[in-house]
């Protein structure tokens, strides 16, 4: 057992400090929100991850999980601290690096112990656990020898808990020897590859893997367009592209683009430090630009099929950046919402969890539905935008009934075209042939 102390007690460092409670660590999460810091020692995680909530009680419970606002309480008897704090753009896409600066001086400043581990999880540009360490040791008060660990985060929302359990490796960079063996041995519970490597080289790994995924999207979402063209289809292309194993299935499923709060973010800061050290980076820019114009691809459909969107009914199923969250952070749905506004439609938009995050941006620019059928009841069309299982499994029938003349945009491809085709809909989704009806 350790004693380890978390920096920052968002999502990803409280499924950190969760899973290593779990399997058997004395974890103390700090954060400088108090609010969400005194929900989660009630045992409630102010984010929506399935299965967080059991393991959050259950370590609270046993006391191996403990919850502090208060830096020295969370930091004066600390060996090894992950820093899990956010790394969010700024406005003009470059990283921001406040609050990594932030944790590194408050580390510096409580640390009492002679030799402590900082193991950085929060996604850095190359180069910035160099940077992390000065900063620590600017701001020592102690005499303290600081070693510092690369460990970058490769869950998924919505999945987090499970990718913990079940990751396909686990990346520990380091200079030194010593720090390196006492982070493995910390992850060994969690049965998986350990890949060990220099700090450089696991910052490097972290981005190329999110940018090799965001690639992979793009990719497809081209070649979907181009199916549309050709009259071919892409989820058979998809499928029979992905069986072979050098290809793989997943990450092939075309639609409007990927968002979140990571792979908008990650491509452009690795493009940046490419451009920095003027090592250009040309199929990542191409990525980025096809994921900025994909976006808009249900909406030109929609434009195509109605001539304009002025004061058109349209309902938004889906406002999460994917399934299984109530996170809106880079959320596409949210950017064709704020489109159709600006086309002068009116909007109503359902989401299962995400209704909440989303009037905290949109406000009363759109109305909020709380049930699918109540969003598309009476609309002219229905813009799919998060393929919610709850989206997947509605009855294609309602909205033959709920609608006077049922038009769907699919951006997620969420129904089987053999299925839409035994309804009266007119339904165009992303890659696939549209179906229309000839009724009008
Ligand atoms: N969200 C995800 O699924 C993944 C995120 N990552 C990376 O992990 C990092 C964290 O991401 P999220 O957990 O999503 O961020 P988040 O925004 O949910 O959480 C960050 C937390 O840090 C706290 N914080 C900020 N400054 C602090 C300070 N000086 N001291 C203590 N706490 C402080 C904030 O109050 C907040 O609770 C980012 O670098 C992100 O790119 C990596 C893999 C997955
Ligand atoms: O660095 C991070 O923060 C994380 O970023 C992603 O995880 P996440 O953003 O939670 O979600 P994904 O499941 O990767 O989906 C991202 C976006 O891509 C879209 N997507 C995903 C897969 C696909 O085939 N097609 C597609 O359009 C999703 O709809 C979503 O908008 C990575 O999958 C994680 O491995 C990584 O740790």
């Amino acid at each position: 057992m350790r004693n380890i102390t978390i920096v920052g007690t968002g999502h990803v460092g409280l499924v950190t400090g969760v899973t290593l409670a779990e399997i058997g660590h004395q974890v103390v999460c700090y954060d400088i929100d108090q609010k969400n810091i005194a929900l989660m020692n009630k045992g409630i995680s102010p984010f929506y991850e399935p299965d967080l909530n059991d393991l959050l009680k259950k370590n609270l419970d046993t006391g191996l999980l403990l919850f502090t606002s208060n830096p020295k309480e969370a930091l004066v008897d600390a060996e090894i601290i992950y820093i899990t704090v956010g790394t969010p753009t700024n406005e003009n896409g470059d990283i921001n690096l406040t609050y990594i600066e932030e944790a590194a001086k408050t580390i510096g400043e409580h640390v009492t112990k002679q030799e402590v581990i900082v193991v950085t999880k929060s996604t850095v540009p190359v180069g910035t656990n160099k940077l992390i360490k000065q900063l620590i040791e600017k701001n020592l008060i102690h005499a303290v020898h600081v070693e510092m660990v690369s460990n970058p985060e490769f869950l998924r929302e919505g999945a987090a808990i499970y990718d913990t359990f079940s990751a396909d490796r686990i990346v520990i960079g380091a200079d030194c020897e010593k720090a390196a063996a006492i982070i493995e041995e910390i992850n060994r519970p969690f049965d998986t590859t350990i890949v060990k490597t220099d700090i450089l080289s696991a910052e490097m790994i972290k981005y190329s893997s999110n940018a090799f995924l965001a690639t992979k999207i793009s990719f497809i979402n081209e070649i979907a367009n181009l199916c549309e063209k050709v009259g071919a289809n892409i989820e058979e292309v998809a499928y029979g592209m992905g069986l072979d194993l050098r290809i793989g299935t997943p990450f092939l499923q075309a639609g409007i683009g990927f968002g979140g709060s990571c792979f908008p973010k990650d491509t452009h800061a690795l493009l940046q430090k490419a451009t920095e050290v003027e090592q250009p980076l040309e199929i990542l820019e191409s990525v980025i630009k096809v994921n900025k114009r994909q976006r808009y691809v249900l909406i030109h459909k929609a434009k195509q099929h109605f001539g304009h969107l002025k004061n058109k009914k349209i309902a938004i199923l889906g406002l999460a950046f994917k399934p299984n969250t109530n996170d809106v952070r880079g959320s596409i749905a949210i950017d064709i919402a704020s489109e159709l506004v600006t086309e002068e439609a009116f909007v109503t938009a359902y989401d299962p969890l995400a209704l909440e995050e989303t009037k905290k941006i949109l406000g009363e620019k759109i109305h909020y539905a709380q049930s699918i059928e109540e969003a598309i009841t009476n609309t002219d069309m229905v813009f799919i935008t998060t393929d919610w299982d709850e989206v997947k499994e509605f009855s294609l029938e309602k909205y033959e009934k709920l609608m006077h003349n049922p038009v769907i945009f699919d951006g997620r491809n969420c129904y089987p075209l053999k299925v839409v085709s035994k309804y009266n809909l007119d339904y165009y989704s992303v890659g696939r042939p549209a179906i229309v009806k000839t009724k009008k």
